[in-house]
């Protein structure tokens, strides 16, 4: 069974939500993607949710846009934490898929990361982090990749000279 469940509110997001996916495949992670949508499919959503820990799922990366009540209602039927991606929308540039990803009542949270792919490139990199908590390859992995993202940095420095 896949460690991450990684759901979006259709296949229209995919575009975004496959930044987190090219993540996962990078540091090897196993993970399942599906379209599931809280407006389109509520009883596949309830079902999904519901019975997520039990396939054994650790966390869930969940993408939607506009009224992105999405991540919010898995929250709410599963114990397992879920990591919010607010998709650009094209009538509000995201905002609104941001507000209704972040502003969760109390007692039920989301991890809202950035709008749009940037987002869900670290949904992706915080699932990983999380399942770093109990797996050394992965940490090893981690440092890795932050090493290296820093040499990038020093080695487009040099360029501006
Ligand atoms: N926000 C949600 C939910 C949901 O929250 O359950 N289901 C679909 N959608 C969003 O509708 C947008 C437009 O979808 P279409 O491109 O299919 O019309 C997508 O960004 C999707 O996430």
């Amino acid at each position: 069974m896949a460690d991450v469940a990684l759901i979006m509110g259709s296949s229209s997001d995919w575009q975004t939500m496959k930044a987190a996916a090219q993540i996962l495949d990078e540091f090897e992670v196993s993970y399942d993607k599906r379209v599931v949508s809280a407006h389109r499919t509520p009883e596949l959503m309830a079902d999904f949710a519901t019975s997520a820990r039990d396939k054994g799922y650790k966390i869930i990366i969940a993408g939607a846009g506009g009224a992105a009540h999405l991540p919010g209602m898995v929250a709410a039927q599963t114990t397992l934490p879920v990591i919010g991606v607010p998709v650009k929308s094209r009538a509000l540039s995201g905002l609104d898929s941001l507000y209704s990803i972040v502003q969760m009542p109390g007692g039920i949270p989301v991890a809202t990361m950035a709008i749009g792919e940037a987002g869900a490139k670290n949904a992706g990199l915080f699932a990983v982090q999380t399942l770093a908590l109990t797996n050394e390859r992965l940490h090893d992995l981690i440092i890795h990749y932050r090493q290296e993202a820093g040499k990038m940095v020093k080695a487009s420095e040099v360029e501006l000279v």
